[in-house]
């Protein structure tokens, strides 16, 4: 396993960073290392965000310095979404088979978890982990268990679709939420209006990219925001103070996990594109 660490920033402080520092301090970058388990812990509600790539074996996710336990799942619960070939997680002796954009809630105390390929093409497995009081119950969200929402127009190069898959109208998690948006063709903008929630953090994670293209990902308070040029399989941390909207040069999906205060998805703080600095 590989380790990377984060500090949270204080948003005064972020408004004078200049490209190589909030790319140091938000971008994670690699999420998937052949036969690495890649995680990044960070500061914003100590939300551990990373990839799994198991090609010649399987790959065990285990417990590290940061988290001071006897397992990995001690104190905490996971998310898993496959972004790749047919792959499998095993819990505890348990296998769930997870296809392309299939989502596995792994509950605390789940003391083995296993990753490993089981198609032709390359599982990719991208995880999100928080820390959890309570053992709720480890389950597969399906493509068709996802909630969807469309979202967006044509006319403002938005129009995406938005699965809701570890949200708590579908599985009981202590804090995690995650899901899945897909820009339609030839849309561009994700999040757009933009918003914030103080009470959450959230990390985004970009793929189905086209080759040679990129997302442009802003960030920052709605009055001072920047930009992180993203390239596909990268994420990029969104701390609670933070927009956290993007445009492509193509159209693209991606992954956004949260953690914080509340459960409640709907819960944010909505700014018109007319106010953004
Ligand atoms: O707090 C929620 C998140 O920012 C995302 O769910 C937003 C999103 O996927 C979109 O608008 O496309
Ligand atoms: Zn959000």
């Amino acid at each position: 396993m590989k380790i990377d660490f984060r500090y949270a920033s204080h948003p005064v402080d972020a408004r004078s960073y200049g490209t190589d520092e909030l790319r140091s301090h938000f971008l994670l970058d690699p999420i998937f290392s052949a036969d690495q388990i890649h995680l990044t812990y960070s500061m914003y509600d100590r939300y551990i965000v990373g990839g799994v790539m198991p090609v010649n074996k399987a790959l065990k996710l285990e417990t590290f310095d940061h988290l001071k336990s006897s397992y990995f799942l001690e104190r905490r619960e996971l998310g898993v979404i496959n972004v790749g070939g047919s792959g499998k997680v095993t819990v505890d002796g348990e296998v769930f088979q997870l296809d392309k954009k299939e989502a596995l809630y792994v509950a605390k105390e789940s003391k083995e978890v296993t990753f490993e390929s089981s198609g032709n093409e390359q599982a990719l497995f991208y995880i999100n982990s928080a820390p959890a009081h309570h053992r709720f119950t480890t389950k597969k969200v399906g493509r068709q268990d996802a909630e969807i929402i469309n979202l967006g127009d044509d006319k403002y190069a938005n129009k995406r679709i938005l699965n809701k898959l570890i949200v708590n109208s579908i599985v009981e998690t202590c804090q995690l939420q995650m899901g899945l948006t897909e820009l339609e063709p030839g849309n561009v903008w994700n999040t757009m209006p933009a918003h914030t929630h103080n009470r959450r953090m959230e990390a985004y994670f970009y793929f189905d990219l086209e080759d040679g293209q990129t997302v442009c990902h802003f960030m920052g308070e709605p009055q001072h925001t920047r930009h992180i040029f993203m390239q596909n399989h990268q994420a990029v941390l969104s701390p609670e103070w933070s927009i956290h909207s993007g445009s492509g040069t193509a159209s693209y999906s991606f992954i956004w996990g949260m953690a914080g205060e509340n459960l409640d998805y709907g819960d944010m703080d909505g700014v018109a594109p007319n106010e953004l600095k």
